[in-house]
């Protein structure tokens, strides 16, 4: 885990914070989603631990300002531009700054915060936690759309800048709990847990005519969206493997997704002499992000603990490629190199938002997404540079858009 800094951060860290007495100071990007509300929870249980630099959001306004009268940041951020004014009179009197804009958004994870949660939904995300990277920062990441569309120049700036990466995503957090960096050399498969999302006992025919409301109706997890949707195509797995290939250089045959509907196991590492280590716990991410908002020691949630004696029964099965494509698609992708997870991560935000939209099927989003990829947009298999990552998604999106356009007529 070349990535994970082995020097830690003074500023960065738990331990050396309550050494020093200190408060962290932090950012949220995507403060009013899934992950950006878990992570405010967290950090309103220790108001003496941390400072608030900047909050941002998309177009709740409404919550920001409510996050911002409660949280009390430096700096509050709408990145739809209309939605200034709005902010601005929510927020007058506060002597909270306000902003708006995208790049007002990378500008707030330019300011100083020790710790950043990289908590934004899709590729929207690349460029603030970039500019969050670049600046050296402990980046807390759940954004994995960050590493699918641009894996190799994403590691390259945390390389070049020394920045800390932290993941937060459940499973890659497990691994990053149990997951010795000196013992690469022996491990033999990291095996990544899925639910197996609403659909997973579903026929094809029952899931052609599924709706956005039972496709976002998570089992176990309470999340934005777009994720929700991948958790039900099975893509979220397959994003999650490119995740895992970047995270932790193992090589992609070693690289195993197991079903696991419980989501109590959140993934598992096993070994050349026959040791599986696993990570468990309650399906709550506060888990995960108290895991790197204390780094490297560890802070108390109110998750709920986990009672296997109640449980009983923890059940695993084998992936079913042919009801869920998606996911032999990503690991395609995967192989195909850097570029075709661009396509594909770029071709699946569009399929799920036209999805959710009510333009196309469920089953049409792997189909939108094999067809796009198909197109050998990502011949050039590792992109040079960013902007060659960013004509690829568009170019992507572009192909999709015309795809669904093409479906509903
Ligand atoms: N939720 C979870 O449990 C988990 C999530 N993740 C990952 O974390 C990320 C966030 O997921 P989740 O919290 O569920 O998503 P949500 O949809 O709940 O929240 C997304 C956040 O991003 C903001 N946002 C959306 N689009 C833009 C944009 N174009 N520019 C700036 N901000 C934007 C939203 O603002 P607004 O509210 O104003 O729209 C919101 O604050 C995703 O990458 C997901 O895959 C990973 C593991 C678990
Ligand atoms: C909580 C989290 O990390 C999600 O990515 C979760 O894993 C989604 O559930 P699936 O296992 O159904 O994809
Ligand atoms: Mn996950």
């Amino acid at each position: 885990m070349a990535l994970i800094a082995e020097a830690h951060n003074a500023e960065t860290g738990a331990s050396s914070r309550a050494a020093a007495g200190g408060r962290k100071s932090i950012t949220i990007l995507g403060s009013t989603g899934s992950i950006g509300c878990s992570t405010l929870d967290l950090i309103a249980r220790d108001r003496d631990g941390f400072d608030l630099v900047a909050l941002t959001a998309h177009r709740n306004v409404r919550r920001l300002i409510e996050q911002a009268r409660q949280h009390r940041p430096q700096l509050a951020v709408i990145a739809d531009r209309s939605l200034y004014t709005e902010l601005k009179e929510g927020l007058q009197g506060t002597g909270i700054e306000v902003a708006a804009g995208e790049e007002a958004v990378i500008d707030a994870a330019g300011r100083s915060a020790a710790w950043v949660m990289a908590g934004i939904v899709g590729a929207a995300g690349l460029a603030p936690t970039l500019t969050a990277v670049r600046r050296g920062a402990c980046v807390a990441l759940a954004n994995k759309e960050c590493l699918v569309s641009a894996g190799p120049l994403f590691l390259e700036e945390v390389a070049k800048s020394g920045a800390t990466l932290l993941p937060v995503d459940s499973e890659h957090n497990a691994i990053f709990q149990v997951l010795d960096a000196n013992q690469l050399g022996s491990v033999e498969k990291i095996v990544l847990t899925a639910s197996g999302g609403p659909f997973r006992t579903w026929s094809e025919a029952e899931m052609a005519a599924a709706t956005p409301e039972q496709a976002v109706a998570h089992p176990r997890w309470d999340m934005g969206a777009k994720i929700s949707v991948d958790s039900a195509t099975l893509m979220n797995k397959g994003l999650e493997l490119i995740e895992a290939h970047y995270l932790f250089p193992v090589g992609e045959p070693r690289l195993d997704v197991i079903i696991h509907p419980e989501s109590i196991v959140h993934s598992m590492v096993a070994y050349e002499d026959g040791s599986v280590l696993a990570q468990l716990g309650s399906p709550d991410m506060r888990t995960p992000i108290s895991y790197a908002l204390a780094w490297p020691s560890r802070m108390a949630t109110p998750c709920a603990r986990l009672d296997l004696a109640q449980i009983g029964q923890l059940t695993f099965e084998a992936p079913d490629f042919k009801r869920f494509p998606a996911l032999a698609l990503a690991r395609e992708a995967l192989c195909a190199g850097a570029a075709a997870s661009t396509v594909l991560n770029a071709a699946n935000e569009v399929a799920v938002a036209a999805f959710l939209a009510g333009r196309i099927g469920f089953l049409d989003i792997a189909s939108a997404v094999a067809s796009v990829l198909a197109l050998g947009t990502g011949a050039v298999a590792v992109p040079a540079d960013l902007e060659t990552v960013y004509e690829i998604d568009r170019i992507a999106r572009i192909q999709t858009e015309e795809w669904v356009q093409n479906r509903a007529r």
